[in-house]
């Protein structure tokens, strides 16, 4: 008997099991765990009975349609490791579902490319009055195209290629790259000498930082690094932050590589497709993978060029479960791969930014918006603490909306999502509604006259009248943005608006309905959150004003100010892209804090240079490293205590130069019924916070009967 560890999707190690002949790491396999069967990979073969070999069960099943390779196995563990996870659930957490299924998996066939051999090539091409034919003839002739390409060009293809392969004019082959058409821009200068820095160093492990503010042309940048990449037949992993970026860049994408086999990994990628895709990259046949913060884990069989836009985006880092940073693991696999990552911000995270002012990362620099024509906007903060507001709107805000209207501009309100959500208040008392199981405030839903807690999703008709006085008179207060919405309504009765949020596009198109409705002129005005503010480029937009900016900087999060101005930042960035010179105004009742120096200068040096100091006063990221242990249960108390328990029986054998603070509640302490802690474990030296953290994971799992929760988050990026 040979044993075998298999990793399966539990919290235990990889366990033993037992075949008859040695299985291929990597390898999907049935086994019984518990009674149950259940798919396993391969973890170790040759390994020694840890246990009495009569009670090692046999491997039902061996499933030989592929294994996943080294480089994915090392990544699982590294980040299993890292973020001081199980192995197991790690692997289930990075393969998709048609992989964890119980059967055998048909593997994608890769496609074929042809392009005239040597005797096509001095053929009489097909007469001009058949230009479809003569089409195809001539992008055989300029390269190697497979039939969905070609199929493109006449719907016939098919039949053509027939007809040549039996008059033997073609050549093919399944590896084969196809042509990449030239680029529709020149690159300016500083786009040039990016470009180059990255070419350079195409077949080494390099970190650059590619910090350009918005506008200045880095997706051209990157597309012109990939095009080098690509079409020396190795493949490129192109990661970015949310689903709702992906429809403009795919398009982008299309236009750009438009015959290149692409493999799209998002939460929307439907799951038979995402399965394919994950092999098609595995096996080599995707060239360029695009997806979001789960795609990391894409195996790929010839990794060249990784490219991370949006870097500082915090939905690159999962909060739940496997709490990964997909960027971080992004550069992990470059280095691994020994090839070039580019990561790209307007507003670099303090973490990339300090390393590349150190000179881990190189530096590259885009100071100007790509388009000539397009200047930086103009952005002023408005004071609104005497100013009387309707509905979050100061006057000077809705005249200057109303004077854009009449000369025919684009519009966006732009509104701070976090503290401002419509709430019910009583005018007598001054209760709010609090959710019951959360320490959420209640959001207050017009049109479905509902409160809902955005936290645990509990949901209860209005109230008539307030719990704690009995008035009726109870007031909204808050503007989310329906509320906005109907004030704008009021006061730009002509107006076209349209409101932007998760409800309005959720649908894959309606991000391109939205974008024609622009083009076309058929819209005055958009009202929005966070989503609004990445990545797009509406041409005619040159007016953005934001109601409260301020709301998150009396939080307790470090973090604050770098998201605020990051966001800040962004949807300054979307107003006058194109001809039309942009202008920006932000309503605040903190106008003297900092933050606004940096924004009003859009000098994203002078912010982080100013809060990095902040940082290393409190040697806080990127200056220390820190991971946070959590503990949820009934009642808080039993929460703080377990954790505080635990800190004193490791507090012996701590590394020195590891700080552990007291158990404390989470800034939102209640979800969902349950009540939670956390206690920070921070170093300057990152091996010893490990250390720790492999201290507190070895007592932790002991714990593991459902009362108390726990888990740990390494670079934690929410408190
Ligand atoms: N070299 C160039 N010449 C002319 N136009 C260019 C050039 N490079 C980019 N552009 C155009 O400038 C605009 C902005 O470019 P792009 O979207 O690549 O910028 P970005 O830095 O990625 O923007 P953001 O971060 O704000 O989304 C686009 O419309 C793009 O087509
Ligand atoms: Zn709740």
């Amino acid at each position: 008997m040979i044993y075998h560890h298999i990793a399966l999707n539990t919290i235990l190690p990889p366990l033993t099991y037992s075949h008859t002949a040695e299985i291929p790491l990597g390898s999907r396999v049935l086994v019984k765990l518990r009674g149950k069967t259940q798919i396993g990979i391969v973890w170790a073969n040759q390994v020694q009975a840890d246990i009495d070999v009569n009670k090692i069960l046999p491997i039902i099943q061996v499933f030989d349609d592929f294994r996943l390779p080294e480089n994915w196995r090392e990544l699982i563990q590294f980040t299993s490791r890292y973020y001081h996870y199980p192995v197991g659930q790690t692997v289930f957490t990075a393969l998709p579902s048609l992989l964890k299924e119980n059967k055998a998996i048909e593997l994608p066939e890769a496609p074929t490319f042809y392009t005239l051999n040597a005797v096509g090539k001095t053929q009489t091409p097909p007469p001009k009055n058949h230009a479809k034919k003569l089409a195809i003839w001539h992008a055989l002739l300029s390269g190697s195209l497979n039939l969905a390409a070609l199929k493109k060009i006449h719907p016939k293809a098919r039949d053509f290629i027939q007809e040549y392969e039996q008059l033997g004019w073609l050549e093919s082959s399944t590896l084969a790259t196809p042509p990449i058409p030239p680029s529709q821009h020149i690159l300016n200068a500083e786009q040039a000498a990016a470009a180059a820095a990255v070419k350079s160093h195409l077949f080494e492990y390099k970190t650059f930082l590619l910090h350009g503010i918005t506008g200045s042309g880095k997706t051209e940048v990157y597309f012109d690094i990939m095009a080098d990449v690509l079409a020396r037949g190795k493949q490129v992993l192109f990661l970015l932050p949310e689903i709702n970026l992906t429809p403009q860049l795919l398009t982008r994408v299309a236009q750009r590589f438009p015959d290149m086999p692409t493999a799209v990994l998002h939460s929307q990628t439907a799951a038979g497709a995402r399965g394919r895709d994950y092999l098609r990259a595995m096996l080599g046949q995707a060239k360029l993978v695009i997806g979001t913060r789960l795609s990391v884990f894409t195996p790929m069989a010839d990794l060249g060029l990784v490219v991370v836009d949006e870097e500082h985006d915090n939905s690159f880092k999962q909060d739940n479960e496997l709490r990964y940073h997909a960027r971080d693991l992004a550069v992990w696999r470059a280095r691994q791969a020994a090839c070039p990552i580019v990561l790209g911000s307007a507003t670099p995270s303090l973490e990339t930014w300090h390393k590349a002012q150190s000179g881990a990362y190189q530096l590259l620099t885009l100071s100007n918006r790509a388009n000539e024509l397009a200047q930086l906007p103009e952005i002023s903060v408005l004071d609104v603490r005497r100013v009387p507001l309707d509905n979050g709107f100061s006057p000077q805000v809705l005249q200057l909306l109303k004077e854009n209207f009449k000369n025919g501009g684009l519009s966006l309100v732009y509104l701070n999502r976090r503290g401002f959500a419509p709430a019910l208040f009583c005018a007598d008392c001054g209760h709010t509604f609090g959710c019951p199981n959360c320490s959420a405030k209640m959001v207050l839903h017009q049109r479905a006259r509902q409160l809902r807690c955005h936290h645990c999703d509990f949901r209860q008709p209005v109230p008539h009248s307030c719990a704690e006085c009995g008035n009726q008179d109870l007031t909204a207060v808050g503007q989310g943005t329906q509320r906005v919405e109907e004030t704008l309504k009021n006061a730009l009765p002509h107006a076209k608006i349209a409101r932007v949020d998760r409800d309005s596009t959720s649908r894959k198109t309606d991000w391109a309905d939205l974008y024609a409705q622009i083009a076309a002129n058929e819209l005055d005005v958009l009202v929005g959150t966070q989503m609004l503010a990445k990545g797009h480029d509406f041409a005619r937009l040159n007016l953005v004003v934001v109601l409260n900016a301020d709301g998150s900087l009396f939080s307790s999060d470090f973090r604050a100010p770098e998201r605020l101005f990051a966001e800040l930042m962004q949807v300054s960035g979307r107003a006058g892209r194109a001809e039309h010179r942009g202008r920006v105004l932000i309503q605040t009742r903190l106008p003297e804090h900092e933050i606004f120096q940096a924004i009003k200068a859009q000098d994203f040096v002078l912010f982080a240079e100013h809060e990095l100091a902040q940082r290393q006063l409190f040697n806080l990221p990127p200056f220390g490293f820190q991971a946070a242990i959590r503990a949820d249960a009934l009642k808080m108390s039993e929460a703080i205590d377990f954790l505080n328990e635990i800190r004193d029986v490791i507090a012996p054998l701590l590394p020195k130069n590891v700080w552990q603070m007291g158990a404390v509640a989470m800034l939102m302490a209640r979800l969902a019924e349950r009540e939670r802690a956390q206690i920070f474990v921070e170093s300057a030296d990152r091996a010893a916070l490990h250390r720790a953290l492999g201290l507190w994971e070895q007592v932790l799992a002991q714990y593991r009967d459902g009362k108390i929760r726990w888990h740990i988050d390494v670079d934690y990026q929410e408190m």
